[in-house]
């Protein structure tokens, strides 16, 4: 580990919940890969030991081994969640975001494209996000609706927050690849309404309308326009 990664406890300035982190950007971008590299390792292990089949002696064995990992991670850790950070450069990240945190390995992750009508995003959602069987949980078709849909209203230029979340689920998603979208419908002073949807091969499964509101000035988080996630 170089001296020079991101180390929140040394250069960071918290604004308004928002932490200003002067980190280079080079520097960001190295760590990012090592965690997203993390990451992913570690989200094949929770869909692995969700179908794993093998006998009980091997699973305690296995525990053995994975706590042994987990407290070599625990020897340098943030005192609490990754929160957002940001440096002079407005490259931001939040590693911990819980659908496209770079770092957390129950994110699907979520890779947000932005078009000039909205955003979409392409995904796999696999055994970890089941709810019905073979479908996925319609918690997680909200949140993931939420979070594009915030993105859309937010356009990467201004705080937006979740007022209301209404969805319509119109038949099962299944596991397996999906495309969500969202787009601006209209926008009434500080509210920003969006609508969004889930597609899988058969068609749209689930529909949702938001209202995302700008927090009122001196009330927002203080962020910066995030030049990349
Ligand atoms: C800059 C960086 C950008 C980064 C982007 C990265 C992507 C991020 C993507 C993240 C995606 C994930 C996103 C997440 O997960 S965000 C996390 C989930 N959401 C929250 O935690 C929000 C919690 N609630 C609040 O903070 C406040 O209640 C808000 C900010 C919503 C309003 O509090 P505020 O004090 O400001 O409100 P006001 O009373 O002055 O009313 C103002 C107007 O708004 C209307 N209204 C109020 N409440 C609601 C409501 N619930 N539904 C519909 N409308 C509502 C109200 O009638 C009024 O309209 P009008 O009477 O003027 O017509």
């Amino acid at each position: 580990m170089t001296s020079r990664r991101p180390s929140p406890e040394a250069s960071a300035v918290n604004v308004g919940g928002v932490v200003r982190d002067d980190t280079p950007t080079d520097e960001v971008d190295r760590r990012e890969a090592v965690l997203e590299s993390l990451a992913g390792t570690v989200r094949e292990l929770i869909d692995a030991a969700i179908r794993t089949t093998v006998e009980d002696a091997e699973v305690h064995r296995i525990r053995a081994d994975l706590d042994a990992l987990v407290a070599r991670l625990r020897t340098a850790q943030l005192p609490g969640p990754a929160g957002i950070r940001y440096n002079a450069e407005l490259r931001s990240w939040n590693w911990g975001n819980a659908v496209m945190g770079a770092a957390n390995a129950i994110a699907p992750p979520l890779r947000v494209v932005h078009g000039p009508s909205g955003c979409h995003a392409d995904l796999v959602l696999g055994a970890a996000y089941e709810g019905p069987p073979g479908l996925v949980h319609g918690g997680v078709s909200a949140m993931l609706l939420d979070h594009i849909m915030g993105e859309t209203a937010s356009a990467m230029r201004r705080t937006a927050f979740t007022g209301t979340l209404t969805m319509r689920y119109r038949r099962g998603t299944p596991l397996g690849p999906l495309r969500l979208e969202a787009g601006i419908v209209r926008e009434e002073g500080r509210k920003i309404f969006v609508a969004g949807s889930i597609t899988a091969a058969g068609g749209v499964t689930v529909e949702a309308d938001g209202v995302f509101v700008q927090p009122a000035a001196g009330t927002g988080d203080g962020s910066p326009q995030q030049a990349s996630t």
